[in-house]
């Protein structure tokens, strides 16, 4: 019996696979890192080889951890890093460059020219997004510029391009289709999320030839099959991995709200049928699509989370694994006025300043390698707070924050994001809620689940972070972040 999904959750750092049953459990998964690639300051790249072969082989891997073989899968589901961009060509499959990745910087001054040409206020009515590097249409115009006869190539209908899922599809499906969905789509830069298209202003604004388009589709329908499993399977699932984990927090509600804590930290508030034009440089997107109806969300994106805790034990080697942060942090009875802002590839929302770049500030001389690594762990929660604050200007006052992501295994940064939002943080039994939601994408389209509410009924809460901070502390906590990521702005300027 067909009875498991399989979920490819292909992210920036690792691709992984989750084998689920029909209550969302876990039965077998596996995981593979891959290189990064850095080829100048603030340019980050991956081999699309390595993203393919890496998710070939976390499939055979999840396969084997269950025990079971694909006569018991029912459906695929693809869910991916997002904006990373690709170009192959349309006959070999070949790509013609690297995939740049959505953390790479490089077309920040176009992003500059753009906006002093005046056009961000048309880019943001369409797409809900802003002139930034993060988004694919500059990085898409990089490749086409930039590899010999690409652009004349494109304009001929010889070149694809593509996001994660696209690309994976592309080489995962038989047929070899050409196809993403609309949340991944929402992400470019050229697609219009109010009417649910590519738009040609947008097209002919960043010089992208429409015919190298993938087709949008919904969230849960059917992409075609696989076969590299050794049977055919159905693959009824796309979806990028924060909207992905939106579905798999289960906030299928307007005001309800997840932050996912990985390489970055992107909080994602269900808005319903709206698209909320934040005033605070908050994103619109769509959270999913779901039988030609598109639910929208408001995002916060933050560049650098885990990362920062990665760099602690990589480049400084001041911890010894990510989970050996959580001791050090919570020794400190207080974070000794010394503040971290990872800024390694600029700082994202609410600022998006492409330029800015990492600082330790507030050093005294009995401050040693513990207060580095609180100061990271505190980072990640001030900017959760900057995030909430601008959603608070924009008139939105969530109550209760589902998180999710490798770094809320830590407990200490669960707590002290309680603290620091003071608000009621949850902490849901399956953590890999990416993964989960792109299975329960899948479940829809395979009829397993009637509706939505039957997927939330799934959703359950491992441990409720309540907030016990005094209000004086968080404010004074608070107002050092803000001086401190004032400073990192002013010295860019
Ligand atoms: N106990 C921990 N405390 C703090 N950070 C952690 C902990 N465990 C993992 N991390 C961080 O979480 C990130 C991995 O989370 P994951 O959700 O797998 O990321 P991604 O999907 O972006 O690759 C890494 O950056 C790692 O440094
Ligand atoms: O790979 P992750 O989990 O860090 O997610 C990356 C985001 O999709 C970028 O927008």
């Amino acid at each position: 019996m067909s009875e498991l999904i399989l979920a490819i959750d292909q992210g920036t750092t690792s691709s992984r696979a989750i084998l689920f049953d029909r209550q969302g459990g876990i039965r077998g998964m596996a995981q593979q890192e891959f290189p990064q690639i850095f080829p100048a300051d603030g340019w980050v790249e991956h081999n699309p080889e390595d993203l393919i072969q890496s998710t070939r082989a976390v499939c055979h891997g999840a396969l084997d951890a269950a025990g079971v073989d694909a006569a018991r899968i029912a459906a695929v589901g693809i869910t991916n890093q997002r904006e990373t961009t690709l170009v192959w060509d349309r006959l070999t499959g070949k790509p013609i460059y690297n995939a740049i990745v959505w953390q790479d910087r490089r077309t920040a001054e176009y992003c500059r020219r753009l906006k002093q040409q005046g056009h961000e206020a048309m880019v943001r009515r369409k797409t809900g997004l802003l002139l930034d590097p993060y988004f694919s249409a500059t990085k898409l115009r990089w490749i086409l510029r930039n590899q010999p006869d690409a652009s004349q190539a494109a304009a001929a209908g010889g070149l694809c391009f593509g996001t994660v899922d696209t690309w994976l599809l592309w080489h995962l499906s038989k047929g070899r289709r050409h196809a993403t969905d609309a949340t991944n789509a929402s992400r470019t830069l050229l697609y219009d999320i109010h009417q649910g298209a590519w738009d040609d202003e947008l097209l002919s604004l960043f010089e992208i030839p429409r015919g190298i388009l993938p087709e949008v589709c919904d969230s849960a329908a059917d992409f075609g099959t696989c076969d590299f499993l050794g049977r055919e399977i159905p693959i009824f699932a796309i979806a990028g991995d924060q909207q992905a984990a939106t579905i798999g927090q289960a906030c299928f509600k307007p005001g309800m709200v997840k932050s996912t804590y990985g390489t970055g930290c992107f909080m994602v508030l269900n808005t319903g049928d709206k698209v909320v034009e934040s005033q605070h440089r908050l994103l619109g997107t769509v959270a999913y699509q779901l039988d030609g109806r598109r639910t929208y969300a408001l995002e916060g994106s933050i560049f650098v989370a885990g990362a920062a805790i990665q760099w602690l034990r990589d480049a400084l080697k001041v911890i010894d694994t990510a989970a050996a942060s959580e001791a050090p942090a919570s020794a400190l009875s207080d974070n000794h006025g010394v503040y971290f802002v990872p800024a390694f590839t600029g700082l994202g929302a609410p600022y998006w300043n492409p330029d800015a770049r990492g600082a330790v500030l507030g050093l005294t001389r009995d401050a040693g390698a513990d207060h580095l690594v609180r100061a990271a762990l505190e980072a990640v929660c001030y900017q959760t707070r900057d995030l909430t604050d601008a959603m608070a200007g924009d008139g939105i006052h969530a109550r209760e924050l589902r998180v999710d992501g490798g770094m809320v295994a830590n407990s200490w940064m669960c707590q002290f994001l309680a603290d620091t939002l003071d608000m009621t943080v949850k902490r849901p039994h399956v953590r890999e809620t990416t993964a989960l939601g792109v299975a329960f994408l899948c479940g829809l389209k395979l009829g397993w689940y009637q509706s939505l509410d039957e997927i939330a009924a799934l959703w359950g809460e491992e441990r409720a972070f309540e907030a016990g901070m005094a209000g004086e502390q968080r404010q004074r906590n608070y107002a050092g972040w803000r001086k401190a990521v004032a400073r990192v702005n002013q010295i860019m300027d």
